[in-house]
């Protein structure tokens, strides 16, 4: 169902994937992708991103980061399926997806806007929890010269948030630290990289 937020096209599914199914995949990704912590570098120093994160995708999905040009791992059957499956359910094509895996309540996300050039004008990213329910949040952009509230929905395992349109542009979201004492919650963003 569609939320409503101005400026933006933004859609959720709680029960996208069964339980049994969510539960499944949420083990096979755990154990069967290679996880890693990046580092970001803040005024010189490289600090350690709170979550681990593993990139997969088609051969020419390459996208830049600190000046590199990088080539994302294959997709494993199992990410395979999923995006065929996503494909169906969104209409869209995708050919690559970043994982996140948040280990517990102060793995987050900080605020921001997936907005790279390598993504097109209108970004449309189909968003995947599994594991432990988390809140996402949605704040406008500074500047970009509307009032709206925020907004804040809880994520559960097997639910499909799905960004399109003018939401990247308008908005940005988040995934805060929560003090709640949570388990391991892994999130899949598909998207499409365009040269
Ligand atoms: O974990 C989430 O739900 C959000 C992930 C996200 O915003 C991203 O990977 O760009
Ligand atoms: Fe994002």
């Amino acid at each position: 169902m569609p939320l409503a937020m101005p400026r933006a096209d933004v859609r959720f599914q709680n029960d996208f994937l069964p339980p049994n199914e969510a539960a499944a995949l949420f083990l096979e990704l755990t154990n069967g992708i290679a996880w890693r912590q990046e580092a970001i570098h803040l005024f010189g120093r490289a600090v350690p991103q709170p979550r681990l994160i593993a990139w997969h995708g088609d051969a020419g999905a390459t996208y830049r980061y600190s000046g590199l040009q990088l080539q994302p791992e294959p997709l494993t059957p199992v990410l395979h399926a999923l995006r065929l499956r996503l494909q169906q359910a969104t209409g869209a094509a995708y050919n690559s997806v970043l994982l996140n895996l948040y280990r517990h309540g102060q793995d987050s996300m900080g605020w921001h806007a997936d907005d790279e050039s390598e993504l097109g004008p209108a970004p449309v990213i189909a968003s995947l929890s599994l594991g432990a329910t988390r809140r996402f949040r949605f704040r406008p952009r500074s500047g970009a010269g509307f009032e709206a509230a925020p907004v804040s929905l809880e994520l559960p395992g097997g639910s499909l948030l799905l960004m399109q349109g003018p939401t990247q542009h308008n908005w940005q979201h988040a995934l805060p630290k929560t003090a709640r004492s949570v388990g391991p919650r892994i999130n899949l963003t598909f998207r499409r990289i365009v040269a």
